[in-house]
């Protein structure tokens, strides 16, 4: 296999109660990359997450990881160099430190070498303030990060996301967003995220999957999809809209002009802050 492929599906069918609920050819994922898998509600995207976690075991086809199948006796080591974060952040009731060493003291790492690692990455995603605090008086964003934390704590190669912000508002989810694509590629990891939020796939994505009834529809940049999606369905999905990148250069009372690829707006000055940032406009805007 080739050594850039970190995961990869090859002829993968799930059928459940006699429905196939998912159906894919080939997908692979490349190295470094950060891949969101979008698409409506029952899709397929949660199960094809599952799938690549080895948690759920395809009815035909092959699952690889790192060239090795999901489907031989390997399949406990192969999971431990993967993490997965779910929309909750399913937190155990200790504190914010025993949940971010929980994985590493599975691993049988020594207390000298867990201390460094949990401060590291709880100062990566900013909660070190909180690390004696218990985990259920965190706030849901909080909570999240040291999800995040806790789960790239034991240094996965692959990253898998399932809705990971979907409970948070939108600030902290972009904030978030950002935090987080900056942390994977720094350290190189390959991450699956499913999402059903465009701006999120924008944020941090370099590659959109888009599934319908447990298909492959369009796989390509976020902005081919936007800008030139497969069918009607993918339209509808990412929306007539088009999403600039956009940065302050000026600041008047209480309006901010933004600058972009497609040129300058005004807008009031609560729609952004400083730096860059993200502008969607929709269709007749
Ligand atoms: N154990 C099961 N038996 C039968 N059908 C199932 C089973 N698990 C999931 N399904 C069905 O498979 C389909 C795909 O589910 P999945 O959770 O992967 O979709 P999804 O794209 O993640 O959806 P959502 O966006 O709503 O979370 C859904 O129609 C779901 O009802």
């Amino acid at each position: 296999m080739n050594p850039e492929i970190c995961a990869a599906l090859e002829k993968v069918e799930v059928v459940k109660s006699r429905r196939s609920l998912l159906q894919i050819d080939k997908l692979h994922f490349r190295d470094g990359e950060i891949t969101a898998i979008i698409g409506p509600n029952g899709a397929g995207k949660s199960t094809l997450l599952k799938v690549l976690h080895g948690l759920e075991k395809p009815t035909a086809g092959t699952v690889c990881f790192r060239g090795q199948s999901l489907g031989g006796r390997d399949l406990l080591a192969l999971r431990r160099q993967m993490a997965m974060v779910f929309q909750s952040p399913c937190l155990f009731q200790t504190t914010v430190y025993e949940n971010i060493a929980a994985g590493l003291r599975i691993r049988k790492f020594r207390r000298s070498e867990i201390d460094p690692i949990v401060r590291r990455w709880a100062a990566r995603f900013g909660v070190e303030p909180l690390l004696e605090r218990q985990a259920r008086h965190l706030s849901g964003g909080e909570a999240q990060r040291v999800a995040l934390a806790r789960a790239l704590a034991c240094g996965p190669e692959l990253f898998l996301l399932d809705e990971p912000f979907a409970s948070l508002d939108p600030p902290t989810r972009e904030a978030l967003c950002r935090e987080l694509r900056a942390v994977i590629k720094e350290e190189g990891i390959t991450a699956v995220v499913v999402t059903h939020v465009m701006e999120e796939v924008f944020l941090l994505a370099d590659r959109a999957v888009m599934l319908s009834a447990g298909r492959v529809v369009q796989d390509g940049t976020p902005e081919e999809l936007l800008a030139r999606p497969a069918n009607s369905e993918v339209a509808d999905f990412v929306g007539k809209r088009r999403i600039l990148l956009g940065r302050v250069v000026a600041r008047t009372g209480e309006m901010v002009e933004v600058a972009t690829p497609e040129g300058r707006f005004r807008l009031p000055a609560a729609a952004g802050g400083e730096g860059t940032f993200l502008l969607c406009l929709r269709e007749g805007e």
